[in-house]
């Protein structure tokens, strides 16, 4: 089948993470023939441009006028059109599937959530005005849900390949190898810099990677530049593809991670990590965030309980950093759940079921 994917990037990459991470499984996993139309081409060609040339090339990347074209021709409308988020489908492509002969099915691709609320709603019909067929796809952790987006699945730990990225050859040659690694990308309104200075006094030796952009982050509110004790190292990594995002959350002892897609490579890296999750301004994020919670530690002690809720709501590490050996546990644990509850080929093979 012929899918076109829309996807607007407004100022993060989890638009582009998630488009990009559902066409390559639609393509190499399900052999369909995928289209993204972009309105920010180079940052999705930047994500990315670290998969194998097959599949880069299968994958037709268009920036967004050119599904204006493309759709008038019949011979190219779709079997599955994909609004990723919510975002409008252009008027002129929408205009070219009324003349269509065979009328395409429209997926409105909404946000991950572990609430129980999204199942009532998952795969329900949103009837429109122009009578093309469309449906609600909620993506989730349930089995009655849209599932994750897993490909490709991370190897465990011991299988990790430690063949190191071109792009980070000069940071990883100055890790320390008995130091611990921290990977951080999150949003401006975490507070990066007291928790740094927080786990500089707790002695260890920690090596802290900062994801692009984050070193301006942690000096953008105070005058005085960050100053850590010498067993903590900052190093600010480049934007990097993808691929080799996923490559780093699997080599670090502890990630901080956001929005979607980061977020559910940390779990699949079998790392505890914390989740800053996109704040909402009705602060519907806190409700979020507490439904993954509940899901995430349900089978864990009540020890591990406290001290990951107050880390995924940034106490400081001195407060938890003493149960990270059982969290290391409780994340192998979680990972081997995830691939179990989602063995089905979570997202994209949900996806595809339900089309056909
Ligand atoms: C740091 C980094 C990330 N990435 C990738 C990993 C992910 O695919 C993507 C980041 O996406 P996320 O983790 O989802 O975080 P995000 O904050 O960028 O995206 C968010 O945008 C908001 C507007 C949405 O409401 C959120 O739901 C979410 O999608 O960028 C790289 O490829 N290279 C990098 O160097």
């Amino acid at each position: 089948m012929r899918w076109d994917i829309f996807c607007q990037i407004v100022d993060n990459y989890g638009d582009a993470g998630i488009c990009w991470r559902l066409a390559r499984s639609l393509s190499s996993l399900h052999g369909q023939e995928v289209r993204i139309f972009c309105n920010d081409l180079p940052t999705l060609n930047l994500l990315a441009s670290g998969s194998n040339e097959a599949l880069a090339h299968k994958i037709d990347l268009q920036p967004w006028e050119a599904s204006y074209s493309n759709a008038r021709h019949p011979v190219q409308t779709p079997d599955v059109v994909i609004e990723a988020f919510g975002c409008d489908l252009p008027e002129r492509y929408l205009a070219g599937l009324f003349i269509a002969p065979v009328k395409p099915i429209i997926i409105n691709l909404e946000y991950l959530s572990a609430e129980p609320w999204i199942s009532e709603f998952h795969a329900k019909a949103s009837p429109q005005s122009h009578g093309i067929p469309k449906y609600f796809f909620f993506p989730g952790f349930q089995d009655d849900v849209g599932g994750l987006l897993l490909d490709p699945i991370p190897p465990d730990g011991s299988e990790v390949t430690h063949l190191i990225p071109k792009s980070l050859k000069s940071i990883w040659l100055k890790l320390r190898p008995q130091a611990k690694r921290i990977s951080i990308f999150c949003y401006p309104g975490a507070p990066l810099r007291k928790w740094l200075e927080d786990l500089g006094n707790l002695g260890e030796s920690v090596d802290v990677l900062l994801a692009h952009g984050h070193a301006e982050l942690i000096n953008f509110y105070s005058e005085k530049p960050l100053e850590l004790p010498a067993n903590i190292q900052l190093f600010s990594m480049p934007f990097v593809s993808q691929d080799e995002y996923d490559w780093v959350l699997s080599q670090c002892d502890f990630n901080i991670v956001r929005g979607e897609d980061s977020f559910i490579r940390a779990q699949l890296a079998g790392k505890p990590f914390i989740w800053h999750i996109y704040p909402q301004e009705d602060r519907a994020h806190e409700v979020k965030l507490a439904a993954f919670l509940d899901l995430y530690l349900n089978n864990a002690s009540q020890e591990l309980k406290l001290a990951t809720i107050a880390a995924m709501t940034w106490a400081m590490p001195s407060s938890w950093f003493k149960s990270l050996n059982d969290w290391h546990g409780h994340s192998k644990a979680w990972r081997a759940h995830l691939l179990k509850t989602q063995g089905d080929g979570g997202l994209a093979a949900r996806l595809v079921r339900f089309i056909v």
